[in-house]
């Protein structure tokens, strides 16, 4: 920043900030916009794209919801023929800004409304097109002050655009406490902030268009895998592999209750990723049937273990456990747990399986995303991924950033989809990938699956499954990584 000159930043997000809105919008010229501006420099960028949006023909209108406002942005969009207005509680009667702390903790820059532009405020809310919410970026406190909430009201059912982050959701954990903006598009700048990838706050904040204005980031402590990532880690098999050497995955899943997870989790594990499937349990007959390359027991390069094995949970744990292969452990042989391993492994357990593993409240968890995925990856030493919309998967590892996947549909929310995915990652697992990265990958695969399966209607578990591959042709061509 310091080799810019004073500005640039917010001149170069204030503009993609504009542009984006005029593509929301379908162009500026006669659009009504009401900007909501807060006093820090979200407020700024809100004003800067107003002005430029006003020069475009559009009629902007800021309400400054506190005593102080970005001076320049607000010079700037009067300059440019917009207007200015501050706002009481609740009424949306203007009032004398800046009378309220007796200026000792105003900024030097302080601007006043004009009294003649008071009397503008009382917009007709329902000719607005859009409201900017420029009432608070990173530098903002969760929650909502009784002034915006208010203008929020009296704005209510008209599209939102936030600038950088949907005000009020706690930008570096995701979580919600308090009021907040729900809006239709966030516009980031510079990256995405952990309020974009992780819910609850990512639901807040609609589609998410990143701007780049140029900023060097420091290491990221969350990650979402692109396609390209994916492509980058999916196994490709050398000239001179043999079956074995891709890889062995074997499954002790299903029961005489579930034989339907058997065979779905053998058709997610048997997508030809690795370079054989063994099966063991009750369901062989079926998954002979309906699986002819899979086989029986032996050596393995992972195991997949507890999706619908109802009593047989713990029995396929221990047999896998002893084998000391990297596990992928989900449903009922999550129950056994109680700490470490002692071999690679990846919890695959949703809210529900998660609370009772750690005893907390599902509701906390479904809040807390990414606290107790980290708080479960330390206490079991293994990575954990926490299914849901925003799949959610932290290493033991503190040091490696947690990674949120944001592939998917929720079609997808359909009974044996878990099941797939088990199988899915088991098969990377078997293949070589670091437990992080079958992770990931997996889910990417999977939601991705599940996307292209559903083209917008419902979808299956076993539909998932027999998309995997056509997503895995359709990935970009990368040059293998050098390992
Ligand atoms: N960093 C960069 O490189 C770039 C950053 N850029 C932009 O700057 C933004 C960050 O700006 P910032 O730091 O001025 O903080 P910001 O979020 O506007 O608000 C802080 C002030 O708001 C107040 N306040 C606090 N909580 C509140 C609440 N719940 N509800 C209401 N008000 C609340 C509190 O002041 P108070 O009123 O308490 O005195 C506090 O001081 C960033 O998101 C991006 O948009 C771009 O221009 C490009 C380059
Ligand atoms: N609302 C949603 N949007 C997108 N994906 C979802 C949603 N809800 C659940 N999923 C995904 O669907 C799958 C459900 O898995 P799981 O709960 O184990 O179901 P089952 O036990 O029936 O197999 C997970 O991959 C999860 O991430
Ligand atoms: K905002």
């Amino acid at each position: 920043m310091a080799s810019l000159p004073e500005g640039a930043l917010m001149q170069r997000a204030a503009a993609g900030l504009a542009y984006a809105v005029i593509d929301h919008l379908g162009g500026a010229y006669g659009k009504r916009v009401v900007l909501l501006v807060g006093s820090g420099d979200n407020g700024g960028d809100a004003l800067y794209a107003g002005a430029l949006l006003a020069r475009r023909g559009a009629w902007v209108e800021a309400w400054l919801l506190s005593d102080r406002a970005h001076a320049g942005g607000v010079a700037a969009l009067r300059a440019a023929g917009g207007h200015c207005v501050g706002l009481d509680t609740g009424s949306f009667v203007p009032h004398e800004t800046g009378s309220t702390d007796g200026g000792a903790a105003r900024r030097a820059d302080a601007t006043l409304v004009e009294p003649g532009e008071r009397q503008r405020a009382r917009v007709e809310t329902n000719t607005v097109d859009v409201v900017i919410d420029g009432i608070v970026g990173i530098g903002g406190k969760p929650g909502l002050r009784p002034e915006a909430e208010a203008a929020l009201e009296g704005l209510a059912g008209v599209p939102v655009v936030a600038v950088d982050t949907p005000s009020g959701v706690c930008v570096d954990t995701g979580e919600i406490d308090g009021a907040h903006v729900s809006a239709d598009l966030t516009v980031s700048f510079g990256t995405y902030k952990p309020c974009h990838l992780l819910d609850p706050a990512a639901s807040a904040c609609g589609t998410v268009r990143l701007v780049d204005i140029g900023l060097e980031l420091p290491a990221p402590i969350i990650e979402s895998l692109e396609a390209v990532d994916v492509a980058a880690l999916m196994p490709r098999p050398a000239p001179d592999v043999h079956k074995y050497s891709r890889g062995v995955v074997g499954l002790r899943v299903g029961s005489a209750t579930y034989p339907g997870a058997a065979l779905l989790a053998v058709s997610g594990a048997n997508t030809g990723l690795a370079g054989m499937v063994r099966y063991v349990g009750t369901a062989s007959e079926w998954v002979k049937r309906l699986h002819p390359e899979v086989v029986g027991d032996g050596q393995a390069q992972a195991w997949v273990v507890g999706s619908g094995s109802a009593d047989g949970a713990n029995s396929a744990l221990a047999f896998a456990r002893a084998s000391g292969v990297p596990l992928v452990i989900d449903a009922d042989s999550l129950r056994p747990l109680t700490g470490p391993l002692g071999v690679p492994a990846i919890l695959t357990p949703h809210a529900g399986e998660l609370a009772a593993l750690i005893r907390e409240d599902r509701g906390d968890i479904e809040a807390r995303p990414l606290h107790y995925a980290r708080l479960a990856a330390k206490r079991f030493d293994a990575v954990v991924l926490l299914k849901g919309r925003r799949t959610t998967i932290a290493s033991p590892d503190p040091d490696t950033p947690v990674r949120v996947n944001t592939t998917g549909t929720s079609w997808l929310a359909t009974a044996g989809s878990g099941d797939v995915l088990g199988g899915l990652i088991g098969s990377l697992l078997a293949a070589g990938l670091a437990p992080i990265d079958a992770a990931s990958a997996g889910a990417w695969l999977h939601g991705a699956a599940a996307t292209l399966a559903s083209a917008g209607g419902p979808v299956t578990a076993s539909g998932v499954a027999a998309a995997i591959p056509a997503v895995i042709r359709s990935l970009p061509a990368v040059s293998p990584p050098s390992r």
